[in-house]
């Protein structure tokens, strides 16, 4: 029997088969040149003394089931943007966390700052749709890749001018991207083989990343608290999913959790 991580990629090469048949490569390769080039988000990920905060559009997930309907995930990523998250994250993943390139392009149009393209990308076409769709970011999963396949998508995200978010769960992995080239690591505190949370998994992987990379935090951030922890243990920025999308006030919870992030109690532990 195989992983969650083998059984969602499988189910993402199907629906992938669907749409290399309807939108042939060179297609999306001349949209890519029609919009708008990808936002340099290595700088923006990184600012002295705060951690910055990517804020997910997610309507479901494997572990969880239905966490929210979002009928208009554009509106949600306005509501974010006006908290001051730095970069949406947006699913695009269909069948487990019920997510689409449509709500990519709305989320693209209706915010300025930049967008990740938050799937299991396994071929270079998912990188040509990420661009050509508008995404200035695109995850790329280590532990669902070949080391060769991971170097030459991280070389074609970069290459499209876009960043690659190199998801890792541990130190191992972190030498694997490193390797591959990657600028941006995240850590990810869901285990995507058991789907278990490990909120200590952040700082015992995060000394393994090198200086000059940019450190993120993923999943589990239930509230400022979480954000305050992660940024003691040196993330640049965190990724909160469910904690945003259940909430009433996600504008408001955005503001939160960058003013904790922001907390003058952390320089001294930051410098
Ligand atoms: O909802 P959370 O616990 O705040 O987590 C967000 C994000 O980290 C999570 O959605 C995630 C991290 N890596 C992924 C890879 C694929 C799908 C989803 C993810």
């Amino acid at each position: 029997m195989g992983t969650v991580l083998d059984d969602i990629v499988a189910g993402v090469r199907e629906d992938l088969a669907v749409r290399e048949a309807a939108t042939p490569l060179a297609e999306l390769k001349e949209r890519a040149a029609r919009v708008p080039g990808a936002i340099d988000c290595v700088s923006r990920l990184r600012v002295e003394d705060a951690v910055t905060v990517i804020a997910e559009v997610k309507r479901s997930s494997p572990s969880k089931g239905a966490l929210a309907t979002i009928t208009d995930p554009a509106a949600l990523a306005a509501e974010y943007e006006k908290g001051g998250a730095t970069v949406i994250s947006v699913l695009t993943e269909q069948r487990k966390f019920n997510g689409s390139l449509a709500d990519l392009d709305s989320v693209r149009a209706a915010v300025d700052i930049p967008v990740l393209r938050k799937d299991f990308v396994v071929t270079p076409y998912q990188v040509w749709e990420a661009r050509a769709h508008g995404a200035d970011l695109v995850l790329l999963i280590v532990a669902a890749l070949e080391q060769t396949v991971l170097t030459s998508l991280v070389e074609r995200v970069h290459s499209l001018g876009m960043t690659a978010l190199v998801e890792v769960h541990d130190t191992e992995e972190v030498v694997r991207a490193v390797d591959a080239g990657a600028r941006v690591i995240g850590v990810n505190a869901r285990d995507l083989k058991t789907l278990e949370v490990d909120r200590g998994t952040f700082a015992r992987v995060a000394p393994a990343i090198p200086a000059d990379v940019v450190k993120i935090a993923e999943s589990g951030v239930r509230g400022p608290h979480d954000v305050m922890d992660y940024a003691r243990a040196g993330a640049d920025a965190v990724l909160v999913g469910e904690a945003l999308v259940t909430d009433d006030a996600p504008r408001q919870s955005v503001a939160d959790l960058v003013a904790a992030g922001a907390h003058p109690s952390l320089r001294a532990v930051r410098q």
